[in-house]
């Protein structure tokens, strides 16, 4: 018996005439059985639900059926994932959790990643997808979880770090300018429904750097730091990473900071990690994308607002480059700073796969406290870091969508 899950307020407010109208005929034409439809009525709820279904399903498979953006999806997994018990069902028995996505929201990034779009699908046909590939049951993917820890600077000498409550990502966890566009553009949602208000978001914050300083971690089965080389177009061990001392430290300012997993898009059309389905790999691995502005030589002996100004037009090229398959991660400097697509200069954009990383911000720098997960922005407390690391599925618990 399935549950479905949809969000009235996401997207643009059309979600429940097309469950209406389109995704519970089709069930019932198929003969899927439902347990229970619920429109979302606060923020959270959509977790809440999930929970309770799936203590309450001691027997038979757990499907959820979620009509809504990556936010509500966020919320259902990270909620199961994070139960610290349940009721009625057994520690013992870990659950494996059927997800059947229905593109309701405003980026839809798993779904868009999963089910690629294509010029001439039909729209409604399109969002049917996930629904029809969970009647066939064929292909299956198996979600990769970034489970990301904010830590609260030692109470007093001496004492550790707080660990607050973690979360836990199936698409991205960024600091920097994606979680300011994404903190930003929340204000504007009344006014502009659609993915342009993550544009408008940009532009209010393209002149921004954060301080701080980050940490990147191998990953298990690697037991380094990969770089990718667009030469060879290969991931290569980072030159700061072996088996002896695998971790990488890299310094700020930084203009962009953020890692995926389960996606190589965070809309239809933006592929920020195109690594993640051009070079797939089976595990837990994070796909990192980090610009940093002092890569760009050219910007030595200007002023503080000039070289920001300057940098603003660079990083511009590049989001527009993500527009274009995937081809910021190309972009190089030549030697007069300008950014051009060939050449042998400075890479402009530093992609890694890794095992997870640490966000140190400066103390001073507010805005470098923003964390987003998923669309979900948190503030790291001053003094505070956030550690955020890849976990893989296993066969009998995890998350699944079929494909
Ligand atoms: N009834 C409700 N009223 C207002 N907000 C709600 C309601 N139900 C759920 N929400 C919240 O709406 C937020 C956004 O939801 P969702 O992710 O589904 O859509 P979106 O943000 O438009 O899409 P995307 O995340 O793909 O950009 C979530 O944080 C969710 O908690």
């Amino acid at each position: 018996m399935a549950l479905v899950i949809y969000n009235p307020a996401g997207g643009d407010g059309t979600t429940k005439q097309f469950i209406e109208d389109r995704v519970l005929p089709l069930l019932k034409t198929n003969d899927v059985p439902i347990a229970k439809i619920v429109e979302t009525e606060y923020v959270g709820h959509a977790g809440v639900v999930a929970f309770e279904f799936v203590d309450s399903t001691i027997s038979g498979p757990l499907d959820i059926i979620i009509a809504s953006g990556d936010g509500t999806i966020h919320e259902i997994i990270s909620t199961i994932a994070l139960a610290p018990s349940y009721k009625n069902r057994s520690p013992s028995s870990p659950a494996q959790v059927n997800l059947v996505l229905v593109p309701c929201g405003t980026a839809n990034a798993l779904y868009s990643s999963l089910f690629l779009p294509k010029p001439d699908d039909d729209p409604v046909q399109y969002k049917l997808q996930g629904i029809h590939a969970f009647i066939k049951k064929t292909k299956r993917v198996l979600l990769t979880l970034a489970i990301t820890d904010i830590l609260t600077p030692p109470k007093g000498k001496g004492s550790a770090p707080v660990r607050e409550k973690p979360t836990v990502s199936a698409v991205v966890t960024s600091t920097a300018l994606h979680a300011s566009i994404l903190h930003d553009s929340e204000v504007l949602r009344a006014e502009i429904p659609s993915i342009e208000r993550f544009k408008v978001a940009a532009h209010q914050n393209i002149t921004r750097w954060y301080s701080g300083c980050a940490k990147l971690f191998p990953s298990k089965s690697t037991g380094v730091v990969e770089i990718w080389n667009p030469f060879d177009k290969e991931f290569v061990p980072h030159a700061e990473s072996d088996e002896d001392d695998p971790y990488v430290d890299i310094d700020g300012p930084f203009a962009y900071f953020l890692s995926t997993v389960n996606v190589d898009r965070l809309e239809p059309a933006f592929q920020i990690t195109p690594l993640v389905t051009a070079e797939p790999r089976t595990g837990a691995f994070l796909d990192i994308v980090v610009i940093r502005p002092y890569r760009d030589v050219s910007l030595g002996g200007l002023e503080a607002e000039e070289e920001r100004k300057r940098f603003a037009e660079k990083l511009g090229e590049v989001l527009r480059a993500v527009y274009q398959s995937g081809n910021h991660i190309n972009l190089r400097y030549d030697s007069a700073g300008k950014v051009v697509s060939e050449g042998e200069g400075e890479l402009v954009v530093e992609y890694f796969r890794c095992g997870g990383w640490e966000w140190i911000p400066d103390i001073e720098d507010e805005k470098a406290h923003l964390l987003c997960n998923d669309g979900h922005i948190s503030t790291i407390p001053k003094g505070g870091k956030v550690k955020t690391m890849a976990a893989a599925a296993s066969g009998e618990s995890g998350f699944i969508v079929y494909v």
